[in-house]
């Protein structure tokens, strides 16, 4: 094996930090793929010309995303499935039946570990269920939250990262509401049996977006005791106000001291989610050097950028991280 498990690294290097890479569906927008559509930054992967012509524009923008942000300094990436569920892609794309989902899903992760070597961890990512309805960063899922079925919603895509031995762990990211924190944290080793995380899409005011304060994140893994999913791997934040984000984690550090920690914040600019634009940041605070600095403080081991977060972004986060640790 040339990669040590993921779990293992952490526990056996108590101070290793991960550099995470940063926003994939944006920068594969400032390359120039159209990201504004229901699948999001699935779509280059749609096309069949995509995996039959080794020479594509789109193949190349999307190995040529890899490269930088490896030559930035990621040593964990992910794949470009954040809105890549079974129900998104069905019902957008011209892929109807669940083996032709699992053909695309299987040829991205495959393609993707292609891309970043063997040498790098690999992230399954999926987005929330917010996602295909545009509302992860309000946390409104409608009047009836209790009775959304989050495990239909995401099984397909599960169980097929969870079969993937390409893959070093699941990442549940942009989780704006309790009831999809609490349906995740639920299913147990035969619904989730690889590692797995969760970044949480929390408000710059440092609540879920649904309104849900961080005592009451914490009182929710703390009611699970020790049915609690052993492959439940770090918790975080992503996507959430760049400037806001160090008193955001700090927060969450306070109400779980002994969990391992994530952060990829975004730029700071604010996603339109109806018009799909990026609104931009007037004052951004701090730099990466303070905010990774703080990072670690609060118990961060994987740090990288979410939405409109570049390789320049991820260079800058993996001199910080060789700095402070
Ligand atoms: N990992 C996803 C991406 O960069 C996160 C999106 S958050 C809206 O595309
Ligand atoms: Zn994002």
């Amino acid at each position: 094996m040339v990669r040590l498990p993921l779990k293992q690294l952490l526990e056996d290097n108590p101070k290793k930090v991960l550099v995470l890479d940063g926003g994939q569906g944006t920068e594969l927008e400032n390359r120039g793929i159209k990201v504004a559509n229901p699948v999001w930054s699935t779509i280059p992967f749609i096309s069949d010309s995509f995996w039959s012509d080794e020479s594509s524009a789109n193949r190349k923008i999307v190995k040529g995303m890899f490269n930088d942000f490896l030559n930035a300094g990621a040593e964990i990436l992910m794949t470009t499935t954040y809105q890549t569920s079974y129900k998104s892609v069905s019902e957008n794309t011209p892929i109807k039946t669940l083996s032709e989902y699992n053909n695309l899903l299987t040829r991205i992760v495959d393609f993707s570990r292609v891309c970043i070597g063997e040498d790098k961890y690999l992230i399954g990512c999926i987005g929330p269920w917010g996602a295909h309805i545009c509302c992860e960063f309000t946390g409104d899922y409608g009047p009836d939250p209790q009775s959304i079925d989050f495990y239909k919603y995401f099984k397909p895509q599960l169980d097929n990262f969870n079969k993937s031995d390409k893959l070093d762990l699941i990442g549940f990211e942009t989780i704006p509401n309790v009831h999809e924190l609490r349906a995740i944290l639920s299913w147990d080793e035969s619904i989730l049996s690889k590692p797995f995380y969760i970044g949480l899409s929390v408000h710059e005011h440092g609540v879920l977006r649904d309104g849900t304060t961080m005592e009451e994140v914490a009182k929710v893994i703390k009611g699970l005791g020790d049915k609690i999913n052993p492959n439940f791997s770090l918790l975080g934040i992503n996507c959430v106000s760049f400037n806001q984000s160090p008193d955001i984690l700090e927060s969450l550090h306070q109400v779980l001291p002994n969990m391992a920690l994530l952060a990829y914040p975004n730029s700071g600019e604010v996603y339109d989610t109806e018009k799909k634009i990026w609104l931009p940041n007037s004052d951004k605070l701090n730099s990466w050097d303070a905010v990774v600095k703080q990072y670690i403080g609060s118990g961060a081991r994987i740090i990288g950028g979410c939405c409109r977060t570049s390789p320049n972004d991820i260079q800058e986060i993996s001199t910080a991280v060789k700095k402070y640790t």
